[in-house]
């Protein structure tokens, strides 16, 4: 390996903690951290995983290809049995596809998760073999051209034929057509489709299907079943998200995922599910795994990238006439990327959070109790929204952050932020989450105004708040927490009352509702910040006795509540909570912290142990040697392969000279 920059190395010598020890405490422990690397370093050893072509200077289709090739090499890893525990997986995968989606991705994430929790034991028994043994590949089918978020809207029908004990998948309109699918345009063979179902006229909703969609011998596709890809987009461009269309397709009723509902061979229609949206159960698994593997990774990496190359970039003065400084130490630099820092751990520990409740939750919905699915729901909803928000507004800072070098493919943070990005959108829009999440506030308000009491993420809305806040220059977790449990309460309770007024002025409450949705979003999202902000202070509760990491943790706690104080200043002044003095204290708090965490700014990053295969990017190479890398980025481009390209002869070559060597 190349020496390290001594720019960056000085850093490490500089840091006040062992970052293995902090990437313990990120990966849930020493044995966890010390797994994920012996599944990297194989992984990272194996030319099939590192040697293929260079991701950026591939068209599309090769891309796609490109991406394929992997899937084969992962999936016969995977049938050798070496993958079983799910985690391993999940850290081949990464590396195998750093920042990009699997063809097989919607495979692992949502087909083999809906069969598994949406079946009955004998279909268990027959889908989940052969979609863990890839004898067949599949996707999650959901969308349609004309509706995602309205689920009660879709328009594929299945409809049921008691006479040959069949359903027929029809797509009725343009619209209807399924849409967006991740595997579904070219590399599936089978799919999870969700379709309204008919019986005798009836329609009983979204259910869940099986359908084979191409020959298992050949990939041709089934008779009366139309599928490709949806072209390319602003990212994911090595999967094919594709688009489906039915003509009167028949399929067994087996083939109705039958643990939820169950229509027996005459089509009487028998619920079993005590909650009529258990069919959304794989969505609220793939939001409560975005928290952390998507929203919190992404902008890990890009912290990385930005925090690295701001301790190798040199540029202007700091003293008159003296050298160029890091750009870090500018105070500004600092402001850019330290609270995005910051951040990135805030959300780390409430990815882990969610990730443990969703597992906890589960378990306990699939013995029956399903009491804790509204909680479930609704902070998977709003914390999926909140942290890929913020992620994606990070992530671009961090670009800014590089400068011109941050404009280019080299710096990896467009591949980071394209692909991130999507996940505003997918598994749930996050405007439309925040309103998931704000039903359940309002529900919860309505309680408190009652005087019920109010439990886990919204206890504090049945409490007494403070209305003068005790924020003083200690900054100590619990006043912190005070003063956004107070900032959630009043927006929430002042959302929840202009709802009442509305009403009790004779607006119906569909109305009176959405007069009120901005204000509910806002409640939602300042509801996810305390949460957040919440489940930072825990961790640090927790995690005592490491008195370094602690420290280091504490001010970036401190930071990030500051300068969220200080970015929704209005928030929590404007009822006279909190005073111009403390506002003015917390703003000049921020500053001081950021020149505390200056100095442990690359080992908190280095910490986030990102192989540099995985962050992609020659800015944020852990050496740190990122001219002469830029240098050979650069000689390496397609466009440099000749001398001249031949684009002179066709076009330039005739204008200037009148002739052409063609
Ligand atoms: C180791 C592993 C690593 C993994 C690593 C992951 C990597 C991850 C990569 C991902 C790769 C890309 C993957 C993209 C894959 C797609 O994008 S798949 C498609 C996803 N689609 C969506 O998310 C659709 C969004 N829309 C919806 O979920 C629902 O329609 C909405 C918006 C929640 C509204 O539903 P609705 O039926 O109109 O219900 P609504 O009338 O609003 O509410 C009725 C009641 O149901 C409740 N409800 C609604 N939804 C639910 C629910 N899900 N559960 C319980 N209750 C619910 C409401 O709270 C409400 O309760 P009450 O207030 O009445 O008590
Ligand atoms: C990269 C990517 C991968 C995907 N993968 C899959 C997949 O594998 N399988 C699958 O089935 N789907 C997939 N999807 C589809 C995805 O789940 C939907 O696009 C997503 O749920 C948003 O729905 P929509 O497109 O209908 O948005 P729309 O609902 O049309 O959103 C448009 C605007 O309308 C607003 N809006 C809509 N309804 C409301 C409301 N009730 N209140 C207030 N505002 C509202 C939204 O906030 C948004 O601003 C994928 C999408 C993307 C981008």
């Amino acid at each position: 390996m190349a020496a390290v920059n001594p720019d960056l190395q000085s850093e490490r010598d500089g840091a006040t903690f062992d970052t293995n020890k902090l990437t313990f405490l990120l990966d849930g422990g020493e044995g966890m951290t010390e797994r994920r690397r012996e599944v990297e370093a194989e992984a990272l050893a194996d030319p099939e995983v590192t040697g293929g072509p260079h991701y950026h200077f591939m068209s599309r289709p090769e891309q796609y290809s490109d991406a394929v090739r992997k899937a084969v090499h992962y999936m016969k890893q995977a049938k050798t049995g070496k993958f079983d525990n799910p985690a391993d997986a999940h850290w081949y995968r990464n590396t195998l596809w750093p920042n990009e989606m699997a063809p097989i991705g919607l495979h692992t994430t949502m087909f083999l998760p809906t069969l598994e929790n949406n079946s009955s034991p004998e279909q268990k028994e027959k889908w989940a073999p052969l979609a863990k043994d890839f004898k067949i590949i599949g996707t999650y089918s959901q969308t349609e051209m004309g509706h995602g978020t309205n689920l009660k809207a879709l328009e594929t029908t299945a409809t049921y034929e008691p006479e040959l004990e069949q359903f027929i998948l029809h797509s009725p309109t343009l619209s209807s057509i399924k849409w967006w699918p991740g595997g579904l345009g070219k590399t599936s063979n089978f799919a999870v489709v969700m379709a309204s179902m008919i019986i005798k006229g009836k329609n009983y909703g979204m259910h869940p299907f099986i359908v084979q969609l191409r020959s298992l011998e050949d990939h041709t596709v089934i008779t009366g079943i139309e599928v490709g890809d949806i072209g390319p987009k602003f990212g994911f461009n090595t999967i094919d998200n594709g688009y489906l269309k039915f003509d009167h397709v028949r399929i067994p009723r087996e083939n109705l995922l039958m643990k939820n509902a169950v229509v027996e061979p005459d089509g009487t229609y028998v619920r079993i599910a005590k909650n009529e949206k258990a069919a959304y159960s794989t969505m609220i698994f793939v939001r409560a795994m975005i928290v952390l593997e998507v929203a919190t990774r992404g902008l890990a990496q890009a912290c990385t990238i930005a925090v690295r190359y701001s301790c190798v970039r040199r540029q202007s003065e700091l003293v008159p006439g003296g050298p160029e400084p890091k750009v870090l130490d500018f105070q500004t630099q600092q402001y850019k990327l330290l609270p995005v820092l910051a951040s990135c751990y805030a959300y780390w520990f409430s990815g882990l959070f969610i990730r443990m409740t969703y597992f906890q939750i589960n378990y306990e919905i699939q013995q029956g109790n399903i009491d804790l699915l509204p909680e479930l729901h609704a902070v998977s909803s709003g914390l999926k929204a909140f942290t890929s928000y913020g992620s994606m507004a990070g992530i671009e800072q961090c670009r800014l952050a590089c400068g011109g070098h941050g404009f280019s493919q080299a710096s990896g943070l467009p591949k980071i932020y394209t692909t991130m990005t999507a996940g505003c959108t997918y598994e749930g829009e996050n405007s439309v989450l925040y309103l998931q999440m704000a039903r359940y506030l309002m529900k919860s308000f309505l309680q408190a105004e009652k005087g019920e009491t109010t439990t886990n993420s919204v206890a504090y809305l049945s409490k007494k708040n403070l209305d003068k806040c005790v924020l003083g220059a200690t900054l100590s977790p619990d006043t912190i927490i005070a003063a956004y449990e107070h900032r959630a309460a009043r927006l929430v309770r002042k959302a929840g009352l202009r709802v009442n007024a509305l009403e009790a002025a004779g607006k119906p409450y569909h109305e009176a509702w959405n007069l009120t949705s901005v204000q509910f979003t806002k409640a939602a999202e300042a509801h996810c910040h305390y949460f957040v902000v919440l489940k930072f202070a825990d961790t640090l509760e927790e995690m005592e006795d490491e008195a370094e990491i602690h420290n280091v943790l504490l001010q970036l706690f401190q930071l990030y509540a500051c300068y969220g104080i200080t970015n929704y200043a209005a928030d929590f002044t404007e009822d006279g909570f909190m005073s111009q003095e403390q506002l003015d204290m917390v703003r000049l708090r921020v500053l001081d912290l950021m020149a505390d965490i200056r100095p442990n700014a690359v080992a908190l990053v280095d910490s986030f142990d990102y192989p540099d295969h995985i962050l992609g990017s020659v800015l944020g190479r852990y050496d740190g040697n990122v001219y002469e890398n830029l240098y050979k980025w650069a000689k390496d481009s397609p466009l440099n392969k000749t001398e001249v390209h031949d684009s002179y002869y066709k076009y330039l070559q005739p204008m200037i000279t009148g002739k052409s060597n063609l």
